[in-house]
This record gives C-alpha cells, structure tokens and sequence, in this order.
C-alpha cells in the first residue's frame, strides 16, 4: 500500500529554491533513504512531509491524507527532528508515558506502551535512569521510541545516527530495520552515510541543492556506476565521504 505520495513538492524561501519539485512514492513496511550533501533539501522534504512547513508548490499525501490536512496527518506520523532535545531529569519511561498520555492513552494503557517500547528499542534496563545519564545513542533510540508511541503508519528520522560511534550506529539502524518489518511502518530515513543506506533502506532518493537527481531500488541506483559512492559523485559531484 502507498503510504506516501509527493507531487511536484516546491518550498521555496524568497529567491531561494529549497526544494525543487520532489516527486516520490512510499509503500508500507519500506525504509527509503534520503540521501545528498549539505543543503541538498533533505530536512525541508521531511519538514513539508510532516506539515512543520507549507509547500510552496507542488502537492502530497501521507498515509493517505491529503497535505492540507496537518492535524490528521500529525496523528498517524512519528518524527525524530535532526536535533531533538530531551527533558534530562525526567526518566526515559517517565517521557515515554507523559507522551503516551498527550496521545490520549489511559494511565495504566501509558504505562504499558512506555514498557513495550523501551523493550523495542533496548532501553529497558535504564528505563528508570535520569535521561540526563544516558548517551547520545541511548537518547536517539529513545527519540525513536517516541516517534512510535503513537503506532505511526510513517515515521521520519532526520539524521538519527550523527555523531554516533559505529556501535551506536548499528543500534539504530537495527532499531530501523525492526520498525519496518515488525510493525509495518514506512521509515523515511535522511542522512549523508552510503554505508547506512546500503544497510537498511529498500529504496532511496538521491538530492542534491533541492533537486532529485536518482530515485528507486539501490541496486538499480549503483548499476553502471558500480557502486553508490560512484553513483553518489556522479549525480552530485561531490564525494560521500565514507
Ligand atoms: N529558513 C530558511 N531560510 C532560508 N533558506 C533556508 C531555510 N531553511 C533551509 N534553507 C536553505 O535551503 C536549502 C536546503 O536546506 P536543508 O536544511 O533542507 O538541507 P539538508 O539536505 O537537510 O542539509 P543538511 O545535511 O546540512 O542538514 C539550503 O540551501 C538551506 O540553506
């Protein structure tokens, strides 16, 4: 099922082009990769996808809702922004519950949630544990917890794996690959890292200074290239940097 659908999607500030008319698709259960250099549009794509920003053209739906309808497509989306702050005294099953409940959930049915999914995302152990304590990784995996408390049929992580050990990596990109085929979700993940794209997304939109230049199945992307850092320099002119 398509659970994302861009048209044309513009965002421009003043003389500048941001975004130069994306055009994609998304299907339920895919991690697709958002992948260019800096300023390439990448966050302004997951903005206007997540109704943070109004396009100044082009059209879209998420989870089948149209974009002029923010409110509904809030419901039925979880976002990791690029720099999430998180409130260090509280713990990560005490965040996880307050955000349950904003959700609606009931306080025992909150309680439940913020257990299942510091399970989830291997948090379990330090689920009582001051958030001000936990590193860098611990508090991305927990900004994915809570872009799914409440069961999104998309979720949109902006670069969840910078500054990251390798370790800490691996984590969330495992992390991803669960949200996928576990729950069925669409992950729409942006970054600048060919290896992460090579190890977890299905397919992948290439950017670069606002426009598509590559779109669909890596395989497809890397053939006659040889591989994606070639595909990358080639379609960007710029190297990967891994
Ligand atoms: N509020 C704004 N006002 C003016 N220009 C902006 C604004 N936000 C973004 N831009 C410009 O739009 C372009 C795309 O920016 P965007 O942040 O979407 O890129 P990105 O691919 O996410 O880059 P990065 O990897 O550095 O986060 C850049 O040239 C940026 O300077």
């Amino acid at each position: 099922m398509t659970t994302i659908e861009a048209s044309g999607l513009c965002k421009r500030y003043g003389a500048r082009i941001a975004l130069d008319g994306l055009t994609f698709t998304a299907d339920t259960g895919e991690v697709i990769g958002l992948l260019g250099p800096n300023g390439a549009g990448k966050t302004t794509a997951i903005r206007l996808l997540t109704t943070i920003l109004e396009p100044t053209g082009g059209t879209f739906t998420v989870a089948g809702i149209p974009g002029d309808q923010p409110h509904r497509i809030r419901q039925r989306i979880g976002v990791l922004p690029e720099s999430a702050g998180y409130p260090g005294r509280q713990s990560g099953a005490e965040y996880l519950r307050y955000a349950a409940r904003l959700f609606g959930r009931s306080r025992p049915d909150a309680r439940t949630a913020a257990e299942r999914l510091l399970a989830d995302v291997g948090l379990s152990e330090r689920a009582g544990a001051r958030i001000a304590t936990y590193s860098r990784g611990m508090k991305q995996r927990l900004g994915i917890a809570r872009a799914l408390v409440n069961d999104p049929a998309v979720v949109f992580l902006d670069e969840p794996t910078l500054g990251l050990d390798p370790a800490g990596q691996g984590e969330i990109l495992a992390t991803i690959s669960d949200v996928a085929r576990q729950r069925g979700a669409t992950v729409v993940l942006s970054t600048h890292t060919l290896t992460e794209v090579e190890q977890v997304c299905d397919n992948l939109l290439i950017l670069d200074r606002g426009k598509l230049r590559a779109a669909g199945p890596i395989a497809e992307i890397v053939a006659g290239a040889g591989s994606l850092s070639s595909a990358f320099l080639h379609l960007t002119g710029q190297d990967s940097h891994d």
